[in-house]
């Protein structure tokens, strides 16, 4: 059995520029990866067959998994004949605005491609990755980049600086096409992702936490008022900077101080199940 992780990402920018014909939205987002991850597992089969078990009964077992699409896209492209046991070690919360489903289809095409001896680059993967889903390419690379177009162009960046992260998803799920159906585009206040490169070039904290911004929290919590008040929450708890992840309903919040992190996470924990103290992935001088 072969072991890929496959880390949750966070946007510390989302910004949409305008609605594509393609009905896609072109984006400019700066995504990184956290260490919070599921395990996915892959055993070759000589019967042909993809065959998908994971250790969360709620998502699918059949070709609506990622995962399974990324294993199918490689036997079709490569004209693979064997099969594969795909086995996933579910951590990352679902249809959280955390990229879960699309990092085990990375985590997938990685895998598959060192098991079955393909040779593939990183380049290749996340073209593939594309056509499964916009965060599929960015997966593939991971570590922390600038993406553009729909989401599949990626420019890699050095590592943010050095904090803590803390992830609370409400007990919603949301669904990203709606998010990005409700966007109103004249209304957006653009984020300013220059100088959140700016910030993360020059390992400048407080500019990273007073950069961040994703146009479709307006969205969402218009869907969902109770994600921002989970938000709040982090914010009175001591968070430097507090953010909802993607399409959400995951806020997260950034945090330089080990006692303030206890306070957030002790905190949030009494108002969300699924509560996470994690690290970017990555970060150049560790804390600890
Ligand atoms: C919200 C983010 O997670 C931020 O990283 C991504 O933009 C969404 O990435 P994803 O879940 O991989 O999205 P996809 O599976 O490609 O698309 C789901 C749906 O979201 C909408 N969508 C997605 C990406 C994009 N740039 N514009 C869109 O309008 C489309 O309605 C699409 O049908
Ligand atoms: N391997 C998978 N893991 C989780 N969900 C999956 C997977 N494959 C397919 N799905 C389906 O995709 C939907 C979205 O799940 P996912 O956890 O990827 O959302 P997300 O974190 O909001 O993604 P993104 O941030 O890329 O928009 C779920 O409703 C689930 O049924």
């Amino acid at each position: 059995m072969l072991y890929v992780k496959a880390p949750a990402k966070i946007n510390l920018t989302l910004d949409v520029l305008y609605k594509r014909p393609d009905n896609y939205h072109e984006v400019e987002m700066i995504m990184t990866t956290v260490d919070l991850a599921d395990r996915i597992g892959l055993e070759s089969r000589h019967d042909g067959i993809i065959k998908i078990n994971s250790t969360n009964g709620f998502i699918p077992d059949d070709n609506r998994n990622l995962a399974y699409q990324a294993a199918q896209l490689i036997k079709d492209t490569y004209g693979i004949k064997k099969g594969v046991s795909i086995t996933i070690e579910k951590e990352i919360p679902v249809a959280a605005g955390l990229a879960g489903g699309s990092s085990d289809a990375a985590a997938t095409l990685k895998g598959l491609n060192e098991l079955w001896n393909l040779g593939l680059s990183l380049d290749t993967l996340a073209e593939l990755g594309a056509k499964i889903g916009s965060d599929v390419s960015f997966c593939v690379y991971g570590g922390t980049a600038l993406a553009t177009g729909r989401g599949e162009k990626i420019q890699k960046l050095p590592a943010p600086p050095t904090c803590w992260v803390v992830l609370a998803k409400p007990k919603i799920g949301v669904s990203t096409a709606q998010v990005y159906g409700g966007l109103n585009i004249d209304e957006i206040e653009h984020p300013n992702t220059k100088k959140m490169i700016e910030a993360i070039e020059k390992e400048d904290y407080s500019l990273m936490c007073n950069s961040i911004g994703n146009v479709l929290e307006t969205v969402t919590f218009k869907l969902h008022p109770e994600v921002i008040m989970i938000k709040e929450q982090m914010k009175r708890f001591g968070a430097d900077a507090v953010l909802m992840s993607g399409s959400g309903p995951t806020v997260f919040g950034l945090v330089d101080n080990e006692s303030r992190l206890s306070r957030i996470y002790n905190g949030l924990r009494g108002f969300c199940d699924e509560v996470f103290a994690v690290r970017m992935l990555g970060e150049r001088n560790p804390l600890a």
